[in-house]
């Protein structure tokens, strides 16, 4: 078990070439939020947005839309039940987000079948929240996983039903693993002190973070924090971006608590730039 440092900022985030635009820094699409949980779309992409993503649309029910214009207007709004608009964003796409905040309907399970047969191979995708759920729940889902790079971020409940790993004994790193390798994707399994379980069998581990994050929006924070450092820091592997989003996360919560009892989600995102411009020497 290798444990994840500052030291992963400095490798990760750098200074921005004067000569590149938008384009350059990731084309994000986050598929999140039903009507019932707009807030965790919102958070999702807000996160993005802070963490430096070029260009980020929200694919969402249209009952988002106004708080969507609202509260981020650098992202852009689809209604994801235009499924034409949904494919041609899902085709040109560099990272794309599932699952926060989605209901657990059919609405839902088309959704997720329509990603899986449209997504380009070399579109990362980040699956969280309702997807992992529903993934656990409908085991054909499983079947039609794209052979693109897969991240999973499942917290320890989700965990336990994707994997059938029961929460007390998920503090064995080898159970999990045996599952992870089987799902072909890599894991980052969220708890007090998350564990990444990498493709290529090595495993780390956060020792930052702690209960001032167990606020509702703070794992969809990170999926948004996540799919930013994929789409933009292409100069490392991607899986030290996504070290340093883990890191990132914890980090600023961390840092906010020193005055704060508790760390809302969206104060967590809103530090996000002050907190990268001191690594990107
Ligand atoms: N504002 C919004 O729109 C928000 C929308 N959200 C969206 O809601 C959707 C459902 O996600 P979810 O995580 O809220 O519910 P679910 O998957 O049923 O898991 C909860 C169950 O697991 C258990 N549990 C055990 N260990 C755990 C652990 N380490 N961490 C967490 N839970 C743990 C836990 O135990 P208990 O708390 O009962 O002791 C409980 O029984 C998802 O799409 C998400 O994105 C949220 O982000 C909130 C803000
Ligand atoms: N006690 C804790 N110590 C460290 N990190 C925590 C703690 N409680 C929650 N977190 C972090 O907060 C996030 C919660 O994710 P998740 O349960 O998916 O939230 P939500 O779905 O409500 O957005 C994870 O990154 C988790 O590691
Ligand atoms: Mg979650």
């Amino acid at each position: 078990m290798k444990f994840i440092t500052e030291k992963i900022l400095d490798q990760v985030i750098c200074k921005r070439p004067l000569n590149s635009h938008k384009g350059d820094y990731g084309k994000i699409l986050l598929i999140a939020g039903s009507s019932q949980m707009g807030g965790a779309a919102l958070m999702a992409t807000s996160a993005t947005v802070h963490s430096g993503a070029g260009l980020v649309t929200c694919a969402t029910s249209a009952t988002n839309k106004t708080a969507l214009h609202t509260l981020i207007p650098e992202a852009m709004f689809l209604d994801y039940t235009d499924q034409a608009a949904l494919v041609e964003k899902i085709s040109s796409a560099d990272v794309i987000v599932v699952g926060p905040g989605l209901a657990q309907g059919q609405t839902t399970i088309e959704i997720l079948e329509l990603l899986f047969l449209e997504i380009r191979p070399t579109t990362a995708l980040i699956i969280d929240g309702t997807a992992l759920t529903l993934l656990a729940k409908y085991p054909k889902l499983q079947t039609q996983l794209p052979k693109c790079p897969l991240i999973l971020t499942p917290h320890q409940m989700e965990w336990q039903r994707l994997s059938q790993i029961k929460i007390t004994d998920q503090n064995d790193p080898t159970k999990n693993q045996d599952v992870q390798q089987k799902l072909h994707a890599t894991v980052v399994l969220k708890k007090f002190q998350s564990e990444i379980y990498h493709q290529n069998g090595t495993i780390s581990q956060l020792t930052i973070g702690g209960p001032y994050m167990a606020t509702g929006g703070m794992g969809d924070t990170l999926t948004g924090i996540i799919a930013a450092f994929l789409g933009q820091f292409k100069q490392v592997e991607r899986s030290l971006a996504l070290e340093a989003a883990v890191y990132l996360h914890s980090a600023v919560a961390s840092e906010l608590a020193q005055t704060r009892y508790v760390v809302l989600p969206t104060i967590l995102s809103s530090q996000i730039p002050f907190f990268m411009a001191r690594y990107s020497k």
